[in-house]
């Protein structure tokens, strides 16, 4: 599922030996992404959809790299955006922009402008006004641009972290359920702005396919209706948030996944010329990247073992914000700890129980509580796992941290894709001037 693995008690990037990049003087904490690991989970979500030949819209939120997102338009993938410095990256990228969706509440005059004259796939419409303001924008520049109306269908996985839900009713995204039909109606005939289809997006990550029917299900009833209206949508955009491992390395059941999704949507891709578009993110990029970082101190608080690491809440925020689990194993550990697989619990003797923190001031500053790892000592490094995806994006400069490096590992070549900022970023734009 992923191709960081320990061989020769190291733990290993597809032919690279993790340690030996620190080793050669790469400041630590820094990103490092496996391009094959990406390669074959791109193929991997299409496969498993394959009846449907969908548009695969890779959600540049999850991992922004352009490095990155050039090698998945090169095997044909399109993009989810939700915002102009997104696609400002993805013009930047090898993407074919007529693959590209755009989605978010509150788009600008500018960045509409942007996506119509660049003339992007398909615009998600989030409210009733952004579609008015569309079609003004549309009539000025005398440009057609296609929409998908991003429908909220009151489906909820209460699974899904608080702060990740996105389809119950009240939810700040789409447009209700019931305006959605009568809006369509009204706005069937604009010269320049064509409505095309659906859209919808219900959280991340969604813990069984049964969300995902009950959502498509709403929208073909949509599309029915419709259609004795005479008004003919031809595309369904079932959104992202499929699952990514973040406990194990076992294989997730992919075909019973995506099995009922396919079998709802097929009729209208065989019989009526549907196009499908997915928008996944995490279930693509996630596994692909760990953050290596390195022990500073080791203590003791009370009866607590305390592991200070040199990365933090500003490289990864995840555990922070959503108290999100990610694995943690030191990247050469002592001969009896190497691990065969990534299972969490880790089922070894010896283990010590630490509460693995950052160096940031601030008490939410940790990566892992209460997690059992090997005896850790000054100078280990160590790999937090699946952070490939909501990791380097959400990274800041609180505390002024410079924001770390990407390296990308292609077999036995290490590229790297985003250099360490330097002190002299943090100042750049610090520059004041009258107005
Ligand atoms: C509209 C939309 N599409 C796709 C995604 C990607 O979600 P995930 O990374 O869980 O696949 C998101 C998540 O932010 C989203 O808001
Ligand atoms: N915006 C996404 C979820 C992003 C979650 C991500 N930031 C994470 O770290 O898990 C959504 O609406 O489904």
């Amino acid at each position: 599922m992923d191709l960081f693995q320990y061989k020769n008690g190291v733990l290993y990037c597809e032919d690279i030996p993790v340690n030996s990049l620190p080793e050669k003087g790469l400041p630590t904490p820094f990103y490092l992404y496996s391009a094959n690991t990406l390669r074959q989970h791109y193929k991997k979500i299409y496969s498993i959809f394959e009846k449907l030949q969908p548009m695969i819209c890779f959600s540049v939120k999850s991992s922004n790299n352009v490095h990155l997102l050039n090698e998945l338009a090169a095997l044909g993938a399109g993009m989810d955006i939700v915002s102009g410095g997104e696609l400002f990256v993805v013009k930047q990228s090898n993407a074919d922009l007529s693959k590209v969706v755009f989605a978010g509440v509150g788009k600008s005059d500018e960045e509409i402008t942007d996506a119509i004259v660049s003339e992007v796939g398909f615009i998600n419409i989030e409210s009733e006004q952004e579609l008015a303001r569309v079609q003004e924008l549309a009539g000025e520049l005398k440009r057609e641009v296609n929409v998908l109306i991003r429908i909220l269908p009151d489906v909820l996985d209460e699974k899904t972290n608080e702060k990740t839900r996105t389809g119950h009713k009240g939810a700040k995204f789409g447009i209700d359920y019931a305006h959605v039909e009568a809006l369509i109606e009204e706005n069937a005939d604009h010269p320049y702005v064509k409505i095309r289809g659906l859209h919808s997006h219900i959280g991340s990550p969604i813990s069984s396919y049964t969300f995902y029917v009950a959502a498509i299900q709403k929208m073909v009833e949509l599309v029915e209706h419709l259609k004795r209206k005479n008004i003919r949508l031809d595309v369904l955009n079932i959104g992202g948030g499929f699952p990514a491992n973040y406990m194990d390395n076992d294989n997730f059941s992919w075909e019973s996944f995506a099995g009922p999704i396919t079998e709802l949507l097929e009729p209208y891709v065989k019989n009526e010329g549907f196009k499908i578009i997915l928008e996944p993110g995490r279930s693509i990029s996630a596994n692909t990247g760990i953050m290596v970082t390195k022990v500073l101190y080791v203590k003791q608080s009370g009866d607590k073992h305390i592991v200070i690491l040199d990365g933090g809440m500003t490289e990864l925020i995840r555990p922070a914000m959503y108290n999100a689990f990610h694995f943690i194993w030191p990247v050469k550990p002592q001969p009896e700890h190497v691990l065969a697989n990534r299972n969490y619990p880790v089922q070894q003797e010896g283990l010590i129980t630490y509460d693995v923190v950052g160096p940031i001031c601030e008490s939410s500053d940790y990566l892992a509580k209460e997690r059992p790892l090997p005896a850790l000592r000054q100078g280990d490094y160590i790999a937090v796992f699946t952070v490939g995806a909501y990791g380097m994006v959400m990274a800041s400069n609180y505390n002024l941290h410079v924001r770390p490096a990407e390296i990308m590992i292609d077999k036995d070549k290490i590229y790297i894709i985003r250099e360490r900022e330097t002190q002299e970023d943090l100042v750049r734009t610090m520059i004041k001037h009258e107005l």
